[in-house]
């Protein structure tokens, strides 16, 4: 792997990669790898039609990756007491997922139901709609994903427990490779009062209307 590296960086065919350590690439240079990746595709980058996709491509890469711009704890940070001593679960069931698998690139896109159990206080709902979109915008496993949006509702709410459920399609399985479709993957992560199983249970039921 560092040979690689070590070639990418100091090929001036190839220099895609920034040299120094931790700096990163500038859009001119996203762009460059892009007009790379057609050519080595097989096409001609300056031809009418692909002039302006490494700017389109740079641009569409701002939109699926803005997660990692994303402050889970800002996004949690307002929360509410006056709830009338409400002190049962709160469910978001189906809010949308568009992320990329970490291996290929390629979309991955579901759903994914989210649970807390409050603890005084609740949480504007469209924030759990944001967390979702705060990790699934980067480059992501499903399984990391549902546990980065499980840890980040039990550390910044500290609620009595968290229920975090992925359904989702992953075209690297879909488009290439073993081409299985409608095959969904189901991630789960159940923490604090969810790990009982009659909790678990009443969230299923209410997931699944
Ligand atoms: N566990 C897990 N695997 C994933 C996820 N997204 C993609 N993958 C898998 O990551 C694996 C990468 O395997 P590799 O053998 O390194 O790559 P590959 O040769 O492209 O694999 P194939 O897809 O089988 O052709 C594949 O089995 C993918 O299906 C994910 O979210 N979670
Ligand atoms: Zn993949």
């Amino acid at each position: 792997m560092d040979a690689v590296l070590e070639r990418i960086n100091h090929d001036p065919e190839l220099k895609v990669l920034p040299q120094e350590e931790g700096h990163r690439p500038t859009r001119a240079e996203a762009e460059a790898a892009v007009r790379t990746l057609i050519k080595w595709a097989g096409d001609d980058p300056s031809r009418e039609g692909l002039i302006d996709t490494p700017k389109r491509v740079a641009k569409a890469y701002e939109e699926f990756f803005e997660g990692y711009k994303k402050d889970p704890a800002e996004i949690l940070s307002r929360t509410f007491s006056e709830v009338a001593g409400y002190d049962d679960m709160v469910v978001l069931r189906g809010i949308k997922v568009e992320s990329h698998c970490e291996h290929h690139m390629v979309p991955v896109s579901g759903t994914a139901h989210v649970a807390y159990m409050p603890n005084g206080h609740v949480v504007g709902i469209s924030k759990l709609a944001r967390i979702v979109e705060a990790f699934a915008k980067r480059l992501q496993t499903q399984e990391t994903m549902t546990a980065q949006i499980a840890d980040a509702i039990e550390k910044h709410l500290d609620p009595k427990g968290v229920a975090v459920v992925v359904d989702a399609t992953h075209q690297c399985m879909t488009c290439r490779g073993v081409k299985h479709d409608g095959v969904y993957t189901i991630t789960r992560q159940f923490r604090g009062v969810f790990k009982e199983a009659d909790q678990e249970r009443r969230f299923w039921d209410l997931v699944r209307g």
